[in-house]
């Protein structure tokens, strides 16, 4: 298993660019089932989710054509196989997303079920609840999920007890295809669901509401290829904002955008940077200073995203004051917490609550990384803290970072991987 080894010292200070997004480029493959033709997607980043999942597109014969600038052609009717196997599916969770639009397109679908992960239990009822009111037969037997309909899906009112991404996304999805009207209350609205339905539209979905908690899916008889360029990633984009602001830095991240980020940027605000953003570039400056202490409470968008929860922990950790971060979404989500104060930070947990002391500075220590974002958070903190800390288990990184060592040596980190 590769490490990276990084040495703590310097202010970040530095360009760097965004990537696309993982979380919208994940959902976005998957809907390439839907299309009868060619759908080209660019500006995919290049992480081990995207090699999954376009493993898992090429078992059920799709065969991905690369094309230029980092795009990919995937075409639906390619389909022979709607199996997901359980070796791929848990590699990665967002493997789910296939289950609608295999349902809808080709009317039955075997697919493993995810199963938890480091961050909690992450069940998967409110998919199938919704498309069993859309006219799903579904088993689950020996940890698939075994789907099919007779004819087509039907639309129906769907309302979500919790809000879920995925689980707004496979639906959005499952309906572009069902007879008639899908209404979807209570949906999730984070910029990936817009760019996802955007992405559906130039298919020939008809699809109003998505950025809102209401979304309208008239069904149609089929979808044709289109060419999308993913949206840039904006978890990506604040982590870089964070690893900044720890440090008393300054960065200017590029091919971004300001309008998807705005509870992550009145925090860092708050916590003391100056801020300036552009139509698709945003900088930060701390001028040298250390952070103030922030209180955080995850939640659904446009509140303070869970995704970036694991990076503010970091940041409070070496902040003037204390702060009590709050994690709402997921049960699991701080097993970076023991693993920074192993390097020296001074944090305790309380439930689904971390409270922090900010202390002057951190050390370096070997540490594990558990999940993607707790990676980050570690990684970030290595580079304020002193001395050399040594990150284990780095492809949970992998999975969500695009050549992350390369993007933080731009910013002036002393950062290098050993292969394992
Ligand atoms: C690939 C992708 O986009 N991943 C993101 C997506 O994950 P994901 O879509 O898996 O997360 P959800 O929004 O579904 O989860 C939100 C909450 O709903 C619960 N739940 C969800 C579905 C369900 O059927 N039943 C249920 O109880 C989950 O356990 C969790 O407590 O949104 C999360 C919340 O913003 C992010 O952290 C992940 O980065
Ligand atoms: C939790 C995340 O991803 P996934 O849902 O793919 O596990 C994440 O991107 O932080």
């Amino acid at each position: 298993m590769d490490k990276l080894i990084i040495t703590g010292g310097g202010p970040v200070d530095g360009q760097v660019w965004a990537s696309g997004a993982k979380n919208a480029a994940l959902p976005i493959l998957c809907a390439s089932l839907l299309a009868d033709g060619p759908v080209t997607i660019g500006n995919l980043p290049h992480l081990q989710d995207i090699t999954t999942t376009l493993e898992l597109l090429g078992r059920m014969g799709v065969e991905p054509v690369m094309g230029e600038r980092l795009s990919i052609q995937l075409d639906g009717s390619q389909v022979t196989d709607c199996h997901a196997p359980y070796e791929l599916v848990k590699k990665m969770r967002a493997s789910i997303l296939v289950l609608g639009p295999l349902l809808a397109h080709f009317g039955h679908a075997d697919v493993s079920l995810p199963g938890g992960c480091a961050i909690g239990s992450r069940p998967v009822d409110l998919h199938l609840r919704g498309l069993e009111s859309m006219g799903a037969d579904i088993r689950v037997e020996g940890g698939y999920i075994r789907a099919k309909v007779d004819g087509r899906l039907h639309g129906a009112t769907i309302f979500f007890d919790t809000v879920t991404v995925t689980g707004t996304e496979n639906l959005l999805m499952a309906a572009t295809l069902a007879d008639g009207t899908t209404v979807l209350e209570n949906a999730a609205r984070e910029p990936e669901i817009i760019d996802l339905a955007e992405c559906l539209i130039k298919m020939g979905a008809d699809i109003r509401g998505h950025g809102t908690d209401t979304i309208v899916i008239e069904g149609v008889k089929r979808l044709h290829g289109c060419e999308h360029d993913v949206m840039p990633d904006r978890i990506e984009t604040g982590t870089f904002l964070v690893a900044a602001a720890m440090t008393g830095g300054r960065v200017k991240v590029t091919r971004t955008r300001a309008d998807m980020l705005e509870a992550v940027l009145a925090k860092l605000e708050e916590a003391g940077a100056e801020i300036v953003c552009g139509d698709d570039w945003i900088r930060l400056d701390m001028h040298g200073k250390r952070p103030r202490a922030v209180n955080i409470r995850t939640a659904p968008y446009p509140a303070f995203p869970t995704d970036m929860q694991a990076q503010f922990v970091a940041l409070n950790a070496v902040a003037k004051g204390s702060a009590r971060v709050v994690e709402t979404i997921f049960e699991n989500r701080f097993m970076h917490v023991q693993e920074l104060n192993r390097m020296g930070a001074d944090i305790a947990l309380e439930g689904n609550t971390a409270l922090i002391t900010g202390v002057e500075t951190l050390s370096g220590a070997p540490v594990m990384a558990t999940d993607l974002r707790a990676s980050a958070s570690l990684v970030i903190a290595a580079m304020m803290a002193e001395g050399e800390t040594q990150v284990d288990r780095i492809y949970h990184i992998d999975r969500g970072y695009e050549c992350i060592e390369e993007k933080l040596q731009q910013l002036g980190a002393c950062i290098r991987r050993i292969p394992g």
